[in-house]
């Protein structure tokens, strides 16, 4: 084709050159040679928009036919794409070049067959590039195929491309499965967390809990006492829980775990740059965090003066400002407060501000050691088997007396040394077995001092026997509430314990109970 035009180009040439040479009629001689320009021209045209030249610069591959499936061309890009060089295919008809397996499928014949654009994907046989095929009919003035024109599209890239994307969409829902798990296990934490109930049937305990349920829906600051391990967090979760504020934020601060120097930057935050070290951002302190909810202040007898007046501030006018800071942050944030000091002794002396006690305690809740609860400590050590035993696998029982020894003891640490007790007692017990008194008795070394309330210096041989009958009988209709029941674990008969009960003077309050 290219050949062709050049030399209707060259002949065009010499014929206008020619023709200047003559002498004839002048406008006659004007119209033919501009006539002659214009075909030069387009001819000149159609040479540099040479459709060869452009089909083997374009990146997809061009296949085409006759519209007999004879093949005609190929561009560059086709046999970059499949492998097959130009003269393999050119000239020979897509049948043909289908029985001898240069290509595996063909769209040429389904074009021919039913006039109208095909689309397939393809791969090469050579080399494996996948490619997209899209075949065109070019139809004569009757409609009939003249030519049929193949576009390869390579894929192979774009596979890639789109199993990267799957991939990387699959690892997006992956993470985001991921952080909604996370989610939802801070969630159960907190909600465990929380959710250690209080536990007591002691008149002591109903009276917490009725304060607790009196004091929670209330948005006034609360003052928790108690000694150590009493229980002074589960009552402020029981608080939290039972307030409106119970789906915001629930922030606990041991004063006491803070050095005194960070303390203030924990609880207030710092501006940008206040001080050489900090931050460039700031950082906001946990009142901050707790704007809505609630913050726990624990062992707020800790809390050193010079902050005790920051935070007074904050609780009489709603707002903090951040070390360095200018701009004072109005807040929304509940205080409840605990300690195991006594607060009162600590203002006598100096160290804690009247006025800061009067605005923290405006609703105090003391929780009485677990020696003053009786009562509680067989409820609690069930409770706390409960747990134990489920946690390590065991079905262990504590026995009467045990409970007994339990109630013996003073428990310095409260419910937290109960519970740690009862872990270490299923821990060292049989797996279906009954937890021993000697263990027991070992773990809360009670045995002395269990003695040495029964027997007293001045006391004879009978005495201290009568002493320790009467102590035992005592404590054996307590445990079991019956003479009865009583004479079964003594292994007496009921008679015995309520003739020994009438000498050693016992009273025997309810006749018809501890007859039964
Ligand atoms: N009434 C209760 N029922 C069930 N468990 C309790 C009860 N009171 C306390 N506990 C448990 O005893 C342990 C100690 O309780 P908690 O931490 O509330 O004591 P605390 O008074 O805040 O102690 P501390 O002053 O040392 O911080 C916790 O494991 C808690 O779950």
């Amino acid at each position: 084709m290219k050949n062709k035009i050049d030399s209707s180009e060259a002949i065009l040439k010499e014929l206008i050159a020619r023709i200047e040479k003559q002498n004839w009629d002048i406008s006659s001689h004007q119209e033919l040679l501009a006539g002659l320009k214009k075909v030069l021209n387009e001819l000149t045209e159609a040479r540099e928009l040479d459709f060869r030249e452009i089909g083997d610069h374009l990146y997809d591959g061009i296949y085409i036919t006759d519209g007999h499936g004879k093949t005609l061309y190929v561009n560059a890009a086709y046999t970059r794409i499949t492998g097959i060089r130009p003269e393999e295919v050119v000239g020979k008809y897509v049948d043909e070049l289908l029985t001898a397996g240069v290509y595996l499928n063909a769209v040429t014949p389904e074009v021919i067959k039913h006039k109208k654009q095909v689309n397939s994907m393809g791969e090469s046989l050579r080399n494996g590039t996948k490619m997209l095929i899209t075949g065109s009919p070019v139809l004569d003035a009757e409609g009939n195929v003249k030519k049929v024109v193949i576009i390869d599209r390579e894929i192979t890239d774009l596979l890639q491309m789109k199993s990267d994307l799957e991939a990387s969409q699959k690892q997006i829902k992956a993470v985001e499965k991921d952080k909604i798990k996370s989610t939802l296990e801070v969630e159960h934490l907190r909600k465990l967390h929380l959710n250690k109930n209080l536990i007591g049937n002691s008149l002591e305990t109903q009276q917490v809990i009725k304060s607790i349920q009196q004091v929670a829906g209330l948005d006034v600051t609360v003052l928790i006492t108690g000694e150590t391990g009493a229980g002074k967090e589960v009552v402020a979760n029981e608080i939290y829980l039972h307030s409106a504020r119970k789906n915001d934020p629930f922030i606990k601060v041991n004063c006491a775990a803070i050095p005194a120097n960070l303390l203030e930057a924990e609880l207030f935050g710092y501006a940008r740059g206040a001080f050489t070290g900090a931050a460039t951002t700031g950082k906001t302190g946990l009142f901050e965090l707790a704007d809505k909810g609630t913050i726990m202040l624990d062992e707020i007898g800790d809390m050193p003066m010079e902050l005790q007046s920051k935070l007074l501030r904050v609780i009489q006018h709603k707002e903090i400002t951040r070390i360095g800071g200018s701009k004072p942050v109005k807040l929304d944030v509940r205080i409840l407060s605990a300690t195991n000091c006594e607060l009162k002794d600590l203002v006598k002396q100096g160290r804690f501000r009247e006025d800061l006690y009067y605005r923290l305690n405006v609703f105090p809740i003391h929780i009485p050691p677990l020696r003053a609860r009786n009562q509680d400590i067989e409820t609690l050590a069930r409770h706390f088997l409960g747990i134990y035993n489920a946690k390590y696998t065991k079905n262990t029982a504590i026995e009467p007396l045990g409970f007994e020894m339990m109630r013996q003891y003073s428990w310095p640490g409260n419910i937290r040394e109960l519970q740690n007790i009862i872990e270490r007692l299923v821990i060292v017990s049989d797996h279906d077995g009954t937890i021993s008194n000697e263990q027991i008795g070992n773990l809360l070394n009670i045995h002395p001092s269990y003695m040495s309330e029964l027997v007293v210096e001045e006391m004879g041989l009978k005495e201290i026997v009568s002493n320790i009958e009467k102590k035992t009988i005592e404590k054996a209709l307590a445990l079991c509430g019956s003479t009865r029941k009583a004479a079964k674990i003594l292994k007496v008969d009921q008679s015995t314990i309520v003739k020994k009960a009438k000498r050693l003077g016992i009273v025997l309050r309810d006749e018809k109970t501890h007859q039964q």
